[in-house]
């Protein structure tokens, strides 16, 4: 019977979930976590990697497939239920932590992987993009700490849980994350988070009393073992569960070697739990690794562009990619927040100088600027002090790629340079839970299809809604359509997932080319060149400014203004404002209806209102239906200014 029911439960199974996404589960037989894992072993040594054996296993197994099927065709009316957080068994100050941050039902991921982890059992999750993958292990371990403080039964040699991302950005945001939660919590437990932008002896400071949990890059948690920091002998004590997030980027930053550095101090009582947003080949080898015979979940949506995220593209001649992207934004046929990814540095500042000199401000995100002001740059946007952020995603940049051309030619100084300029440990975007941003535009296309996933799923995170635009260029069209297989691989069906951006009239673009070209000719290299220094310089500046200053007011964001003008000239009325002849009636009307969606879903109005001081009304004037115009802002106050002038001439009739 337990065989037969192993047998089933090593096949996918798969089951359609309230909000339509595949929920695939995998199990092998003994899975029972940390405890099966000497028969495992045995098992595994035995029949390979498919630990289909029996043993001691072979009892416990029948955990997996019970689990497996709640995920199975038996668990159907199940699945298609929403599960609120106080179904899943988890503390009480956990579901306190929960209510005050206002969330109540568990995504799918959430659903699925909990009851998993509190199970004891090592898990490979793959979920799309912004499922909300974070709590779904932090909920579990934090819930695991805190019954082990209640039992006094904490080790403290060394961390109990190790949490490894690939970047120093994941770092400060899952340590952000877990502190939010034990904010709520009264039992005290220390997170911390390492990285290795820090010196030796912040980090030694950091890591005196050791925390419960140590939430850092594998380049640095090596590092700490190698210089004595972190003692392998009491990670072997302590540690109790590991968990790698964002794994599927975790190899393409490097972390092998050092990943391997660290399994042999992994004590075989440790939980493994494997996070990714996309399934790879450096998933299995990273499963293969460090986890022992492990409960799969796929929610088979991975990756895909889902409904509420609609995915665009606009065939465009490289040379014009910036006429494109002026017309898109100036004649406001996109939603804000914009999220808009080049390939290089040099193309990031390039496009900011030009769109700057039509007013439209925006910020650049790369990997030269100091780790402070990157993460203010974030924490800026999504206070949303600006509405468009260019950013790089791709470590390995071009200027990386060249640097290490020209490495061959002169070692010493290329990698200098690269140390200096580049921060390896850097990823702007990847995983990284950007808040609020509704339109992502790939103006370069990303190198592949797993780049166009992390991208576009910036937006449409946690079940809002989003849009992706994609700028393709003739040579570009071999990614776009790996991309286009990909999404088309997942939906299982012929038709294309990506349409055409239908608001966006060859007229209106034209209108717009004279003025574009001009300007785009008047960004030279130099220029680039500057504005790219001057930038480095002002954060840098800020930088220290900055942390001080957040230290003592970390609400206080009005220091980061980082969409400050990176010229000081004046720009002319014809590049601000866009004279209305140029504009044909369809573009105006894409238009209005763009700024209507955004006034109906009432995205920036209440918070501006606040920061601004405005106490709230009620009627007209707080209803964003009510008080949109669809006119510009200068039309309004020429009318503005026009009526004032009748009245006053009015008034002044009547007194004579
Ligand atoms: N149960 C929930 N209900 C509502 N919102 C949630 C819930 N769980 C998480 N979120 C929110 O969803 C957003 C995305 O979550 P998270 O960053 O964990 O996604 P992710 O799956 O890790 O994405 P990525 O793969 O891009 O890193 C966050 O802002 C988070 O606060």
């Amino acid at each position: 019977m337990a065989k037969r029911k192993q047998r089933k439960a090593a096949t996918e199974q798969k089951v359609e979930n309230h909000d339509e996404a595949t929920v695939a589960a995998e199990v092998g037989p003994e899975n029972d976590g940390h405890t099966a894992h000497a028969a495992e072993e045995a098992a595994a040594a035995e029949e390979g990697v498919e630990r289909e054996g029996g043993g001691e296993g072979g009892a416990e197994g029948e955990e997996g497939p019970d689990a497996a099927a709640r995920g199975g065709e038996e668990g159907k009316e199940e699945e298609e239920r929403e599960v609120s957080f106080d179904e899943l068994g988890l503390d009480e100050q956990l579901k306190r932590a929960l209510r005050k941050k206002g969330l109540d039902k568990a995504t799918p991921i959430q659903r699925e992987a909990i009851p998993l982890i509190l199970e004891g059992k090592d898990v490979v999750a793959k979920a799309k993009t912004g499922s909300g993958k974070t709590f779904a292990y932090l909920l579990p371990m934090l819930h695991e700490l805190l019954k082990l403080s209640a039992e006094g039964r904490i080790r403290k040699s060394a961390p109990n849980v190790f949490i490894l991302v690939p970047t120093r950005e994941l770092c400060q945001q899952v340590h952000n994350e877990a502190s939010s939660l034990l904010e709520f919590c009264t039992s005290k437990l220390k997170v911390v988070q390492v990285n290795a932008s820090m010196s030796d002896k912040d980090i030694k400071v950091a890591l005196s009393a050791p925390p419960n949990i140590l939430v850092t890059t594998p380049a640095c948690v090596a590092s700490c073992i190698s210089k004595g920091i972190i003692r392998g002998s009491s990670i072997k004590e302590s540690l109790s569960m590991m968990i790698l997030d964002e794994a599927d980027l975790l190899l393409s930053y490097r972390c092998e070697d050092d990943i391997k550095a660290l399994v042999p101090h992994i004590p075989r009582s440790c939980q493994s739990i494997l996070m990714s947003a996309t399934s790879s080949a450096d998933i299995e080898k990273l499963t293969k690794l460090l986890l022992h015979n492990p409960f799969i979940l796929t929610l088979t949506e991975v990756g895909h562009a889902k409904d509420d995220l609609i995915p665009k593209n606009i065939s465009c001649d490289a040379k014009d990619k910036m006429l494109y992207i002026l017309a898109l934004l100036k004649l406001e046929l996109i939603q804000k927040k914009v999220l808009i990814f080049v390939n290089s540095i040099d193309s990031a500042f390039k496009l900011r100088l030009f769109l700057e000199k039509f007013g439209i401000r925006s910020s650049v995100l790369n990997a030269e600027l100091p780790q402070n002001s990157r993460l203010h740059i974030i924490q800026a946007f999504n206070a949303r002090l600006f509405d468009y952020l260019i950013a790089t995603d791709d470590n390995k940049s071009k200027e990386e790629r060249q640097a290490n051309k020209v490495n061959k030619k002169d070692s010493r100084v290329s990698r200098k340079q690269l140390q200096q300029t580049l921060d390896a440990e850097f990823g702007v975007v990847r995983g990284i839970d950007f808040k609020n941003v509704f339109t992502v535009v790939n103006y370069d296309m990303p190198p592949d299809p797993a780049g166009y996933v992390h991208r576009v799923g910036r937006t449409g995170r946690a079940n809002k809604t989003g849009a992706s635009i994609s700028l393709v260029s003739p040579k570009e069209n071999g990614i776009f359509e790996d991309i286009e297989n990909m999404l088309k691989d997942v939906e299982n069906r012929d038709t294309s997932c990506i349409s055409p951006f239908p608001l966006l009239t060859k007229n209106a673009v034209e209108s717009l080319r004279y003025r574009a070209q001009d300007v785009a000719r008047s960004v030279t290299t130099r220029d680039i060149k500057e504005a790219r220094r001057q930038d480095i310089k002002n954060e840098i500046l800020n930088s220290e400014k900055l942390k001080a200053h957040f230290d003592e007011n970390p609400r206080d964001l009005d220091l980061l203004k980082h969409d400050k003008l990176l010229s000081n000239k004046e720009i002319p009325a014809h590049l601000r404002d866009v004279p209305e002849y140029l504009i044909d009636p369809t573009t105006k009307e894409a238009s209005n209806v763009v700024k209507l969606s955004r006034a109906a879903m009432d995205i920036d109005k209440p918070r501006r209102r606040k920061r601004m001081g405005f106490k709230g009304g009620s009627g007209r004037s707080s209803d964003p239906l009510k008080t949109f115009s669809a006119e510009g802002k200068s039309r309004r106050r020429g009318r503005k200014e026009r009526d004032g002038e009748q009245d006053r001439r009015k008034r002044k009739k009547v007194e004579s």
